[in-house]
């Protein structure tokens, strides 16, 4: 476990933890948390042993967004602009990390948390999660790219619903439109987080890495056409490994066996 001023971050088995830790605040995000978040976003990118980030808060907040009193202290847009830039970037940097990202959403993800949840693959949320692009409320827009990546996720219409009205929804509605994936029972929240994610973890973490690859280039506007050459060059990567060797000298011992 590495326990820094705003993130308590730790791996085990394939999985990433980031927990997002400002309790006070309803963890919301300052400077100082986006430096740590750089920080281990930076070192997690190359790690080609992950095959799963989940992203949390506590049982109250995911992300109750920007710092508002942090940021209040901002006038200029010449000042503020490079500080949700920066977040931006972070933000797409998540999304495009070459392993699942989930959200685990327990209670609020409103403003920029729920733009962080947008960053991610998936998001599990608990029966009482709230979710809300509350920025109209106080006058602004998305800052960190949320706009783009809800429509994206839940289509036009209800993105442009939740965005300009500021609207806060209950986990009921965000299935429905897809902008949560699996609600859980509240209790044991992280634990069956842990069960979703290991679904993800393989013995050869190329197949997932890969996988994420073909839906980034998609995202990216990568030609259908050109998947046949993309895709028989991931299988043939996996090809050689050890993992595919094995399994099929298996599936044969077996059926040997029965011959
Ligand atoms: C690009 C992103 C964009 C930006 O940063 O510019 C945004 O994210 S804009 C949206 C910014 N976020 C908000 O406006 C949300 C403000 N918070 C709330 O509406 C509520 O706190 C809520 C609904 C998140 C949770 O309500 P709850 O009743 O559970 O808690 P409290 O309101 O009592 O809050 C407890 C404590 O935390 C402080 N707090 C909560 N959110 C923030 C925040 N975003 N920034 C700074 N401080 C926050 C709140 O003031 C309370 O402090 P206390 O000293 O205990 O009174």
């Amino acid at each position: 476990m590495f326990i820094m001023n705003t993130l308590i971050t730790h791996k085990k088995d394939g999985i990433g933890w980031i927990q997002f830790h400002r309790p006070a605040v309803r963890n919301a995000v300052n400077q100082e948390m986006m430096a740590e978040l750089e920080h281990v976003i930076t070192e997690w990118e190359q790690d080609e042993t992950l095959q799963v980030v989940v992203l949390y808060g506590d049982e109250k907040a995911f992300v109750s967004g920007g710092d508002v009193e942090a940021f209040h202290q901002i006038h200029t847009k010449e000042e503020i602009y490079p500080v949700m830039k920066r977040m931006g970037d972070l933000l797409q940097r998540i999304s495009e990390l070459k392993c699942i990202t989930i959200a685990a959403v327990e209670g609020i993800a409103v403003g920029g948390g729920c733009e962080i949840v947008t960053s991610c693959d998936f998001c599990l949320a608990s029966k009482k999660a709230k979710l809300g692009m509350i920025q109209s409320r106080i006058a602004i827009t998305t800052g960190w790219g949320g706009a783009s990546r809800l429509m994206n996720k839940i289509g036009k219409p209800n993105a442009l619903k939740m965005l300009i009205t500021g609207e806060v929804i209950d986990v009921e509605r965000a299935k429905e439109m897809q902008l949560v994936d699996e609600v859980i029972e509240s209790s044991h929240f992280l634990e069956k987080v842990k069960v979703f994610a290991q679904q993800f973890v393989l013995p050869s973490p190329m197949i997932g890495r890969a996988y994420k690859e073909v839906a980034l280039a998609l995202e990216q506007g990568t030609p259908l056409s050109a998947f046949a050459k993309i895709e028989a060059i991931n299988c043939a990567d996996c090809w050689e490994a050890e993992e595919h060797v094995q399994a099929v000298e298996r599936f044969l011992a077996k059926r040997n066996k029965v011959d």
